[in-house]
This record gives structure tokens, C-alpha cells and sequence, in this order.
């Protein structure tokens, strides 16, 4: 059956090219659906596509029951609700580079204009006023530019304001002084850069940090006259302090593409001549839009085909180069946490969980989203996934830790789980041996050699004579046919274990006439 993809937002056609020809996906565009439409339809959709105007809100996202996959043409995505999609176990994309130019060019563009008071002359001309006294500019060069967020767009910015022949200084939490070096910048604190600049644009996400970073205090430590641009959303500059700060003349001016409400309803700002705006068009150019849409596009068809993607909001992004040497593993992972949810008595309370060998160098932190996916989907079901796997685990309160050691005691590669519940704590490792898959190769503190597959009986008992024998008699009168079995016990007449792998499940009755036999301490019916 083919994948249902929505698009609820105009989507370059040439950017979904790469859906459009691949086969297995049904494409619905649907641009005008209100909110309660899209919460009824959402249901049948396998992936979502959207830009800044679609909300994709919690009630949407419970709604969603097939939904694996949001796209983002773009790079913000605070129109998405993360949390919520990531409770689900929905992947979110964006595409973070395509439209970083079209932006970075809009930024120029709407400083300049501002500074030229190039839309107020356009529109007086256009009312056939000839009007040369009212425009007049200020210039740019030698003033200086203090940019807030220098990520991919202020990066870009400033490189284009130095070709103005503007100073520019920055300020981002991420900063480096070489970076600032290498692009010619000064960098300071925020406070610094508001109080240094001429010129002010910001380029940060719009998060709880940055909402109304620009607010009534900010304003007041800026130079008089201060020209301000907001290319990137409504939000981190507080528009009614903007709007007081222009009135009384502390603000000379103010370039918005973006505004707290979208589409706008509060026009107050737009009737005051130091404003310039545009409609949130930042990324609309031919090109960006086309790329961003090509780049979530590829996303959507390798996550619904292969489970891979690039550009990740919610889940760490790890190398394709990198994800090839780990992906072998990903099965006996995920095959460890469901061994030891069956083992284990009671709830995980702590998991810790050492890579040893060659993995103590891997990037392992999708190993143990996939052991923590083993050990919770006994309990909570198949919708536990990559994406949600760590959060539910925080979120049931369990704590997890990783360590790494380079020895790992005879084995290339070792994996070792440890699970901590009220009633006590269960270990199992598992190795990866060239060329033959997975292997168990020790529970609790016995040495195995199990292939994780199947229906297997982990059974402790007391090291006697007659033990083994009962148990294979037990089985064989229950028609259960035993396909290996393996021993171990820590010592001539002490605890002791049987691994068996059976041929099919055992019956619970079977399970107690076990735990019944003489010296049997415990029977643990395992199925991977
Ligand atoms: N107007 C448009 O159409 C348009 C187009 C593209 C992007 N955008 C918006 O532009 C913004 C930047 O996009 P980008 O691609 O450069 O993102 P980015 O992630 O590359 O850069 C954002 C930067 O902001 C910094 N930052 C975070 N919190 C900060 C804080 N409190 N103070 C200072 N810096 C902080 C981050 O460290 C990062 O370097 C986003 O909000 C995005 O949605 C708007
Ligand atoms: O965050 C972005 O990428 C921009 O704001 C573009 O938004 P848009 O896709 O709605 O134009």
C-alpha cells in the first residue's frame, strides 16, 4: 500500500519532484484545510508537509494515529509542537540550509530599504507626490551592525554587511573568537551588542530564551536613532515596546518580514512611517523554495523506506558514514532490552548500559535508544520508537546511563545491559562474531552463547545431579520440543543455569510445573 503524504502548505512543485516520482507515495495537497479539517483527515497520513503557516499543534498530533513523519520546507519550527510529536514517536524534519541565502539577501534587502526609506518614497511617488526632503537616508558604511544570533543567516549577514563596508559585532551563545576572527566581527555579550550598534538585526530561533529578547529594557540601553530588522520571527522583538520605542523617537526605524501574529491583525505598527515590512517572505525566492522542498522531500521517502534521515529536529543527527559502522548492532540492542524486560522482575528503575571494544569509539547513543525501545516496548506498546524512546524513559522516571571501556574481555565488540528494578538487578551482554549475527554471551554473571531469536527458557537451579534431566522430560511430556540448550553454573554443587532456545512458546502450565521440579529457583520464559 502506498505511503499517504499531506501537503497542507504551498510546496514548490519542482521541490517535490523527488515525491512526486517515487514510487509508493500518494500525495495529497490540501493548502486550505482549517484546523479542525486538517485534525479530522491527519489520521490517514503517513507523512506531513509544511512551511511557517500550517499549526501543528498537540490536538493535531494526537490526532495522528499513522503519522511518522513531519516535514518542515524551512528551517523554523515553532509552528510544530515537538513535544507532542516526540511523545508520539513522530520524527520531525526541516531543511536548515535551503533557504539560508534567501533569507541572508531579504536581511540586506529590508536593512537597506530602511535605511533609504526606499518603500515610504515608492509609495509617495505612487500617490504622484515628488517629495525629495522627506527620504532622506542615512548611510551604511562605517556604521556599525550588532547581530544577534549568528547562526547560517547571521553568519551570511554579516558577511554581506563587511561588503557594505559596516563594523560588525555579534553576539551567540556559540561564538567563538575565532570564528568572530575568521569573519572579520567583533563579538561581545548581548548587552554589548545592543549598546555598540548603529544597526540591529537578529537571527536567533524564536524559544523561551528569545521570545521578546528585544523588550522595553533592551530598547533602553541601544543608542538614540537606532535602526532595528527582524528577518527572522515575530516574536523575539516585543512589538509593543517597538511600537513605544519608535513613538518616542528612540527607535529611528524598523525593517519586519515577520510578526507575533500570522497573518498580521494588529496593523498599529505599519501606520507609523519608520516601519518597513513584508509579509513573511524571507524564504520565498524561486530557488530557496525549491530547495527546501527538494531537501524534505529526500527525507520523508529515506525515512519512510530505510528509517534514515539528515536533517532531524527531534532525534540526534549521527553521520551517515558513522551510522553505518553502529546500524549492525541495532538489532542485538533492541534484542537486549526486551531479553531483560523478560528477565528482569518488576519495573526498570536504572539501565546502565557499557560498550566495550570497538564500540567504545562509536558515536553509541542510537544503540541505546534502540535498547531503551527493546525494554519499553513489552509495556508500552509498538509505538516506542528512536524518537521517543529516551523521552518515555525520562519520563517513567528511569535513569540511564552509558560507559564506554576499550577492554572488553576476550570480544572485539561487547554490549552489556544492566537493569535495576525494586527487586534486584539483571545483566545480559551481547556481541556481534564476524560473520555469524548476534550472540548472548553472558547472563547475569554465567557465561552463554545464545542467538537472540525466538522463544528461549532461562532457568536457575541448584547444581545436582538429575536437574537437566527432569527439565528435558518435563518439556519433552509438555510437546515441547528443546532445539539447544546450555549450562553453566558458577561452581561443582553451586547456582547453576540452563539457556535453552525452544521451539515454541511454552504454556504458562508448562512454566509451573517447572518452577515446581526439585532444585529449580527460577524459570524465565523469554520470546525476542
Ligand atoms: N523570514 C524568513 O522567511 C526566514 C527564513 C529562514 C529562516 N528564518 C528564521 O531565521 C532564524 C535563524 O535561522 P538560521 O538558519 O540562521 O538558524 P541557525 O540555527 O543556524 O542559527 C540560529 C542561531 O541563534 C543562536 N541563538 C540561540 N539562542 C540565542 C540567544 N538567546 N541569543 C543569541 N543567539 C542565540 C544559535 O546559537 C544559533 O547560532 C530562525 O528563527 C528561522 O526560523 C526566517
Ligand atoms: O523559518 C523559515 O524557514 C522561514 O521563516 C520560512 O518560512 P516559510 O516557509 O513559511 O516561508
Amino acid at each position: 500500500m502506498a505511503f499517504q503524504i499531506l501537503i497542507s502548505d504551498p510546496l514548490s512543485e519542482d521541490g517535490i519532484y523527488p515525491l512526486r516520482q517515487a514510487e509508493g507515495f500518494n500525495i495529497v495537497m490540501e493548502t486550505k484545510w482549517t484546523p479542525e479539517q486538517l485534525g479530522e483527515q491527519i489520521g490517514e497520513f503517513d507523512a506531513l508537509l509544511v512551511r511557517s503557516q500550517t499549526q501543528v499543534t498537540r490536538a493535531i498530533i494526537e490526532k495522528a494515529e499513522n503519522l511518522k513523519i513531519i516535514g518542515r520546507a524551512g528551517v523554523g519550527v515553532d509552528n510544530i509542537d515537538l513535544e507532542a510529536a516526540t511523545e508520539r514517536g513522530i520524527i520531525v524534519v526541516n531543511a536548515p540550509d535551503g533557504n539560508t541565502n534567501s533569507a541572508a539577501e531579504h536581511t540586506m534587502a529590508m536593512l537597506m530599504s530602511m535605511a533609504r526609506k526606499i518603500p515610504q518614497a515608492f509609495h509617495a511617488l505612487r500617490n504622484k507626490t515628488w517629495d525629495r526632503k522627506s527620504y532622506v537616508g542615512v548611510e551604511l558604511k562605517n556604521k556599525t551592525l550588532g547581530v544577534v544570533g549568528l547562526g547560517r543567516i547571521g553568519a551570511e549577514v554579516a558577511a554581506r554587511a563587511k561588503g557594505q563596508r559596516m563594523n560588525v559585532i555579534a553576539y551567540d551563545p556559540f561564538l567563538t573568537a575565532e570564528k568572530a576572527e575568521k569573519l572579520g566581527i567583533d563579538f561581545g555579550t548581548v548587552e554589548e551588542v545592543l549598546k555598540a550598534a548603529d544597526f540591529i538585526t537578529v537571527h536567533t530561533p524564536l524559544l523561551k530564551e528569545t521570545r521578546h529578547l528585544i523588550n522595553e529594557a533592551a530598547f533602553s540601553i541601544m543608542k538614540d536613532g537606532v535602526q532595528i530588522v527582524n528577518c527572522a520571527r515575530g516574536g523575539i522583538i516585543d512589538e509593543n515596546a517597538l511600537y513605544h520605542a519608535i513613538k518616542s523617537k528612540k527607535v529611528a526605524g524598523a525593517a519586519l518580514d515577520v510578526f507575533e501574529q500570522e497573518p498580521m491583525v494588529d496593523f498599529r505598527l505599519l501606520d507609523l512611517p519608520e516601519v518597513v515590512a513584508t509579509p513573511h517572505l524571507g524564504a520565498s525566492t524561486i530557488e530557496a523554495q525549491e530547495s527546501v522542498a527538494v531537501d524534505v522531500s529526500k527525507d520523508v521517502i529515506s525515512f519512510l523506506t530505510s528509517g534514515t534521515v539528515r536533517n532531524s529536529v527531534n532525534l540526534p543527527s549521527v553521520p551517515k558514514e558513522i551510522m553505518a559502522k553502529i546500524e549492525p548492532y541495532f538489532e542485538l540492542s533492541e534484542r537486549l532490552g526486551i531479553f531483560l524486560t523478560d528477565l528482569a522482575d518488576g519495573t526498570a528503575e536504572e539501565v546502565n548500559i557499557q560498550y566495550s571494544g570497538e564500540l567504545a569509539n562509536m558515536e553509541v547513543g542510537p544503540l541505546t535508544r534502540n535498547t531503551l525501545k527493546g525494554l519499553l516496548k513489552r509495556h508500552l506498546g509498538t509505538h516506542v520508537n528512536d524518537v521517543n524512546a529516551m523521552y518515555l524513559a525520562n519520563q517513567k522516571g528511569i535513569m540511564v546511563n552509558e560507559s564506554k571501556s576499550t577492554t572488553s574481555r576476550g570480544f572485539t565488540n561487547l554490549i552489556t545491559v544492566e537493569v535495576k528494578t525494586a527487586k534486584g538487578t539483571r545483566k545480559a551482554a551481547g556481541t556481534l562474531l564476524n560473520g555469524q549475527g548476534a550472540r548472548i554471551v553472558k547472563v547475569d554473571d554465567f557465561i552463554v552463547d545464545v542467538v537472540p531469536k525466538g522463544h528461549l527458557l532461562f532457568i536457575r537451579h541448584n547444581d545436582r545431579p538429575g536437574v537437566i534431566g527432569r527439565v528435558g522430560t518435563l518439556l519433552g511430556t509438555e510437546d515441547v520440543n528443546i532445539a539447544t540448550m546450555q549450562v553453566g553454573r558458577s561452581n561443582e554443587g553451586g547456582a547453576a543455569i540452563m539457556m535453552l532456545s525452544i521451539d515454541k512458546a511454552a504454556q504458562q502450565s508448562s512454566l509451573e510445573q517447572l518452577k515446581n521440579l526439585a532444585e529449580i529457583e527460577e524459570v524465565t520464559a523469554i520470546n525476542l
